[in-house]
């Protein structure tokens, strides 16, 4: 499964400073462009309150979030489609990754150099998303003239690919990206397996600067950033990557002293890492009772005995049932036993299709 987020921008913007940030993984952070050169990969925890409300109420000796993966990935510049600044390689590595998180430069610095040297969010999201749409554009043209010939005789699969690489075109080529594109159920499953970098889903983030922080809708680099996204049916976020960096290395003591001195509630980190997980079409599950209060992710849409599977292969080979309450229930019952007395507490079997914030006990027999 390993469902990885990009971290994707212009170079020295403060990609590697946010992936820090959220998985401290210790990248190299430089104030030159191109600091990063081969992907850094790191795991990132999930913040989720709900974790701690279930650990509350349901004590264990050890409480485990779950996580998920980052890829931090080098700058891409103008031109990169065409191989500049090792474009082809960088657009490469964008290829691998499931979602986009777009890391836009929203903070004034004379010391951090900027590539184009002015700071101009819409213009730096222009240019990378310009660059990806022309990476994409020459993947359909190729893909075209090899389907094109195909779709001449009886050949209905190439026929049906022939169509949506016809839909596609038009639309790269007027500098959009695949993403603003409706897709019919059928047409679905051969954009995915077209591997466009621009169909891939996207979440902004302004890296803004530390002042900005308590209030990011002060930054008058913010505004226009969500406007942008709006019109993708985007989401942004405003995260001071350097600030939070710094943040993240305190203990917890500190870090709470530091937020409040910054009037803040919580970092805004939590709500990048949270949104990049919803962007992966991922969803949690929670395990109680036992040792440990654990949240485990899945794939939305997986069914119960694969989702016990993640747990232990075991699980699902044996799966017999589920017993499943939401959190929401818990929260509310406060026991499982009044869970269950008020009828909430569930049997699943094997077509079950999870939900997020399930709290799940798996019968298996192996
Ligand atoms: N919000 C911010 N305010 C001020 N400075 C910042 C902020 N975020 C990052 N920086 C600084 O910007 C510089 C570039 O950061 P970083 O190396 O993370 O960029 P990058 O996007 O990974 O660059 P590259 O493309 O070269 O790998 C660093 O000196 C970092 O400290
Ligand atoms: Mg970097």
């Amino acid at each position: 499964m390993a469902l990885t987020a990009g971290i994707v921008g212009l170079p020295n913007v403060g990609k590697s400073t946010l992936f820090n940030a959220i998985t401290n993984a210790g990248a190299e952070m430089a104030n030159y462009p191109f600091a990063t050169i081969d992907p850094n990969v790191g795991m990132v925890e999930v913040p989720d309150a709900r974790l701690d409300r279930i650990q509350e109420l349901i004590p264990a000796k050890k409480v485990v979030p779950t996580t998920f993966e980052f890829t931090d990935i080098a700058g891409i510049v103008k031109g990169a489609s065409k191989g500049e600044g090792l474009g082809n390689k960088f657009l490469e590595n964008i290829r691998q990754v499931d979602a986009i998180v777009h890391v836009v430069r929203a903070f004034d610095d004379d010391n951090i150099t900027h590539v184009s040297g002015k700071i101009d969010p819409l213009d730096d999201i222009e240019t990378i998303n310009l660059e990806l749409g022309l990476s994409d554009l020459e993947a359909v043209d190729k893909r075209l003239a090899k389907v094109q010939r195909a779709a001449k005789g009886s050949d209905k699969a190439a026929k049906a690919e022939l169509a949506v690489l016809e839909k596609i075109k038009p639309v790269l080529e007027a500098g959009k990206s695949v993403r603003t594109i409706d897709f019919t159920d059928d047409e679905k499953p051969i954009v995915k397996g077209l591997f466009l970098l621009t169909s891939k889903p996207v979440l902004y983030v302004a890296n803004i600067a530390e002042d900005d922080m308590a209030d990011p809708e002060n930054s008058k680099y913010f505004k226009p950033i969500q406007d942008y996204a709006a019109k993708e049916g985007a989401e942004a976020i405003a995260v001071a990557a350097e600030a939070e960096e710094e943040i993240a290395q305190l203990d917890d003591d500190e870090k709470a002293d530091f937020l409040e001195a910054e009037g803040v509630k919580e970092p805004g980190l939590n709500r990048l890492i949270r949104a990049s997980y919803h962007l992966l079409g991922l969803q949690t599950f929670f395990t109680a009772g036992g040792k440990e209060t654990r949240a485990w992710t899945f794939k939305k849409g997986t069914k119960a005995p694969q989702a016990a599977g993640i747990i232990h292969s075991d699980f699902e080979r044996g799966f017999i049932r589920a017993e499943v309450m939401a959190f929401e229930d818990l929260d509310k019952y406060q026991t499982q036993s009044a869970v269950k007395e008020a009828g909430k507490l569930r049997l699943e079997g094997k077509d079950y299709v999870m939900n997020d914030g399930d709290i799940v006990e798996f019968r298996f027999n192996v």
